[in-house]
């Protein structure tokens, strides 16, 4: 593999881990999002990591946005009281993932289901796929009766098969159809019919826990549907055969142009983004009072021996874009950069729009809001449309 890297003004901070991703490149600096027009805390969506003791919630948490690496979760304690994380960055990804510890009672009169259950988000519920797994199905059935037979919430609600690095993929696959048919049979005993349940193989071992997360982190995303057609209309017109709009700190994908993902291409853009974080930071300038890893002039190119070329560009403090598209459709490499350009603008216009509509809905104007959306978004997907198609 070449490196044909231009890796921009790299700075980072020095006596870093050679080889890993770096711990402190984290969510860790000034940005407060209820200052630029975000939500505030209480009123950013939720994600609820439930699931029986040792199933892995905290582990899972920590390895997403924490930078922990696998094996150093065997040290983890058990948890023994609720723990939020608020996950706020400058861009889309704005919410609290709660770990809960092991099991919780429902019927403990100090359970205040209103205030937990009460807002949106997701459910993440965590089952240990390498034990009996008939436990923790009773305990989701229990759940599931709660919360949406009960309380009606706004919660999607997403079941994690955890731990499968240990399974075979024929055992991976009848887990799955088990797990599915007895939750289907589980809802149709409750009376629940529209809930949507969706199932995931995971390990914190590999990506599949990255992907995993970014499914659920999507559905949180008001502006993804918008997000997906600048994608689109951005590859369309330059040859590009696959894009993601990657959160750098986390490497979960927000957003992806509308052709199916398939894991290896995500691993291979994962791959890359930690290849240009470990560069800036062991090569990278240090300017003055500046310790990003990850900058305005953040890009890279590099070259596989199989005729494709891996392109990186920064959108914003916390988003890149990274494509794979053949070494041949680089050879308009000026094209590819004047669309990325616009690309670039028209995430820049929803993500104003994103905070316009926030200070509105803060200043009670709720009749203003379709008009300024429909008009930025038009403004945003405008700002793609006029790339240049050759
Ligand atoms: N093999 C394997 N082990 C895992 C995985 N995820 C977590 N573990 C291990 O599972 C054990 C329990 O993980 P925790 O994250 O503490 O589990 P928890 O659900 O938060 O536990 P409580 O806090 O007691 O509710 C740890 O030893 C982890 O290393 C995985 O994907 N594969």
């Amino acid at each position: 593999m070449a490196f044909e890297g231009e890796s921009g003004s790299f700075a980072g901070p020095p006596g870093m881990n050679v080889g890993s991703f770096p711990k402190d490149f984290d969510y860790q600096d000034e940005y407060d999002p209820e200052a630029a027009g975000g939500p505030s805390a209480d009123n950013k969506p939720r994600i609820l990591l439930m699931g029986l003791r040792r199933s892995g919630k905290s582990s899972i948490q920590k390895v997403v946005f924490h930078k922990m690496s696998p094996n150093e979760t065997l040290f983890l304690e058990s948890t023994s009281k609720i723990i939020r994380d608020d996950i706020s960055n400058s861009s889309f990804v704005q919410f609290q993932i709660w770990d809960f510890p092991g099991q919780i009672n429902f019927f403990d009169p100090t359970f205040d289901s209103d205030l937990i259950f009460g807002g949106c988000g997701a459910l993440i519920f965590v089952i240990d796929a390498q034990t009996d797994f008939t436990p923790s199905l009773a305990i989701l059935k229990e759940t599931l009766k709660f919360v949406y037979a009960e309380s009606h919430s706004c919660m999607s609600c997403e079941v994690f098969i955890h731990k499968v690095d240990g399974l075979s993929d024929d055992a991976k696959m009848e887990v799955n159809q088990q797990m599915y048919q007895t939750v289907i049979d589980d809802l149709e005993e409750l009376g629940i019919k529209h809930l949507p349940v969706s199932f995931y193989l995971t390990s914190i071992y590999d990506h599949s826990i990255f992907e995993a997360f970014s499914k659920v982190v999507q559905k949180l995303i008001p502006q993804l549907s918008t997000l997906e057609n600048l994608l689109n209309i951005f590859i369309s017109n330059s040859g590009i055969e696959k894009a993601f709009l990657f959160d750098v700190v986390s490497k979960i994908y927000i957003a992806t142009d509308s052709s199916p993902v398939d894991m290896q291409s995500y691993e291979l853009c994962c791959d890359m983004i930690d290849v240009v974080i470990d560069i800036s930071c062991i090569y990278g300038d240090e300017e003055e009072g500046d310790t990003s890893a990850f900058d305005q002039q953040s890009q890279s190119v590099i070259k596989l021996n199989n005729a494709t070329i891996l392109y990186l560009r920064e959108v914003n403090k916390f988003l890149a874009l990274v494509c794979i598209l053949r070494e041949d459709s680089y050879d308009r490499q000026g094209l590819i950069d004047y669309n990325f350009h616009c690309f670039r603008k028209g995430i820049h216009q929803v993500f104003e729009l994103r905070n316009k509509m926030a200070a509105l809905a803060s200043s009670a104007a709720p009749n203003a809001l379709p008009a300024a959306a429909a008009d930025d978004e038009a403004a945003a997907a405008n700002a793609t449309t006029k790339a240049v198609t050759s």
